[in-house]
């Protein structure tokens, strides 16, 4: 370490003036040994792992030398036997502890400690001060089965921006697939880069056995490219969901039912649903919503019925958040669901046509209001909005500022990502018009606070999944409110 707070290079000349600085040489030489030392010892504390081994090693060769290999082989045995019984009985927990952390420290040292001074110095993230380099450091290197995260110390004056521009350039220096930039919240100076070794988001996702009861603050709704389980938080959020035609936006809203039926079947939960089209996204679930509502009228009746309908529900949601606000006041900040008053979970499909394409005025009024109201004010007292929408145009969806978490799916216009992400998303890699349109599901997720997207794919919850979830969580007849409107038969 040094006041660059990087690894120091001394490539220049070494200057000495000993005629000048008159320093006898026994005191010169015994500086220039205490400071070698002291990088000596700064270099053995940095490196826990590879010392550990080294030590091993050493003590395994001076047993051998003193009692012969037989207690060493018999170490290694017992030790060998235990990792292969431990692999079989449980390897959710192998992969992690053991396969996980061997591979991060073998390609710290392999890969990344190895080829890190010629990489930073082609990408220019290298800096020569006086003659000395100067190189970003690297704090730790982790592994997943997909993904390795090096942690870097930047030097002074870098920015995330900075190593972003460069993620394409790091990866092929060290034969990564991908490289993204990720800040590390409370460390300005230091972000981590995930170096993608495989990419796991090419096949779908088989929904995940939803937990009871749900975890609202973060429920599992799709993989990540780790390997892991994404979360996604609802209570206290909205969430805007934006992806072209085929993308998969019903496998997101099918995700969070899934991860929310356990909630649904106990009361905790109500999802009020709006399926503007037809019923066709959503009518599968009905048996498991408190109130549905779908566009079209099956008897050819009139068109504009069903639009007083929508906004008919999205008005007996504000109600439902005003009653809890005058509850609520003075007392908490943040709404408990329980069963006599559960998390409300307003989702709608295809937004637009309560926003845009809408024929009838005073419904559209009543609608803008009303979900102005619900995303302003709504989710404090636990009423989510979740809405679906292919344009995220402003004239489409003016209100999409005050969703905090925002789904990107495939799109078609690079510019869909800024509206959706914000400006400067793109180039720090939510490349959303990339998406391979074979990979349905695969989404973006931005929110607010954090600078980078997460590139996840949710799963994929098919028709026979719906009709298992059907049987297994509709909510008690009780859940059903008075008044609820009927679902689709
Ligand atoms: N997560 C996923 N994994 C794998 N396949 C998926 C996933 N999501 C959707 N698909 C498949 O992709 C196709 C389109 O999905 P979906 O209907 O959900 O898209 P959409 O964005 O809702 O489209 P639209 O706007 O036209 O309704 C379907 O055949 C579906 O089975």
């Amino acid at each position: 370490m040094n006041r660059m707070g990087g690894d120091r290079r001394d490539t220049g000349p070494v200057r000495l003036n000993i005629a000048r600085v008159r320093l006898p040489l026994t005191a010169v030489v015994a500086a220039w040994v205490g400071r070698r030392l002291a990088a000596g010892v700064w270099w053995v504390l940095r490196r826990p792992g590879a010392v550990t081994v080294v030590g091993l090693v050493l003590v395994a060769l001076w047993v051998t030398v003193a009692h012969g290999p037989l207690p060493v082989l018999a170490v290694v045995a017992v030790a060998g036997s235990t990792l292969l019984i431990w692999s079989h009985v449980h390897p959710g927990s192998f992969a992690p502890v053991v396969v996980w952390r061997a591979r991060g420290l073998w390609r710290a040292g392999s890969v990344y400690r190895w080829a890190w001074q010629p990489a930073m110095v082609a990408t220019g993230l290298a800096m020569r001060v006086d003659g000395t380099e100067y190189l970003p450091r690297i704090v730790s290197v982790s592994s997943t089965q997909s993904v390795d995260r090096v942690r870097v110390r930047m030097l002074p004056g870098q920015t995330q921006p900075d190593w972003a521009t460069n993620g394409q350039r790091l990866a092929q220096t060290f034969g990564a697939v991908d490289c993204r930039t990720r800040s590390v919240p409370g460390k300005v100076h230091e972000l981590v880069l995930w170096f993608l070794t495989a990419d796991p988001l090419t096949r779908p996702v088989a929904p995940f056995e939803p937990a009871d009861p749900p975890a609202l603050k973060g429920l599992p709704v799709a993989k990540g490219e780790d390997g892991q389980i994404h979360r996604v938080r609802l209570l206290g959020a909205h969430l805007l969901v934006v992806g072209a035609t085929g993308a998969g936006k019903g496998s997101v809203l099918w995700s969070l039912i899934n991860a929310l039926s356990a909630g649904i079947r106990d009361r905790l939960v109500q999802v009020w649903a709006i399926d503007p089209k037809g019923g066709m996204e959503l009518a599968a679930g009905a048996d498991m919503f408190a109130r549905f509502v779908y566009g079209g009228t099956p008897d050819g009746g009139d068109d504009t019925a069903y639009e007083v309908q929508f906004a008919q529900v999205l008005e007996d949601a504000v109600t439902v958040m005003r009653r809890r606000q005058a509850a609520l006041r003075g007392r908490a900040r943040l709404h408990t669901p329980t069963t006599d008053e559960p998390l409300i979970v307003v989702i709608i499909d295809e937004l637009a046509s309560l926003t845009a394409y809408i024929n009838d005025r005073d419904a559209k009024r009543r609608i803008t209001a009303a979900l102005s109201l619900l995303l302003s004010q709504g989710r404090a007292v636990g009423v989510s909005v979740v809405g679906a929408v292919q344009d995220p145009r402003k004239d489409i969806i003016s209100m999409r500022d005050l969703f905090p978490t925002r789904i990107l799916l495939r799109v078609t216009e690079p510019e869909h990502v800024a509206l959706t992400l914000g400006q400067g998303a793109r180039d720090r890699g939510a490349t959303a018009d990339l998406i391979d349109d074979a990979t349905p599901g695969v989404a973006y997720i931005g929110q607010d606070g954090v600078p980078e997207a997460a590139r996840v794919r949710f799963t994929h919850v098919t028709d026979d999944d719906i009709t298992t979830l059907v049987q297994r969580y509709a909510p008690r007849a009780a859940a059903l409110l008075p008044g609820a409107i009927a679902a689709v038969s």
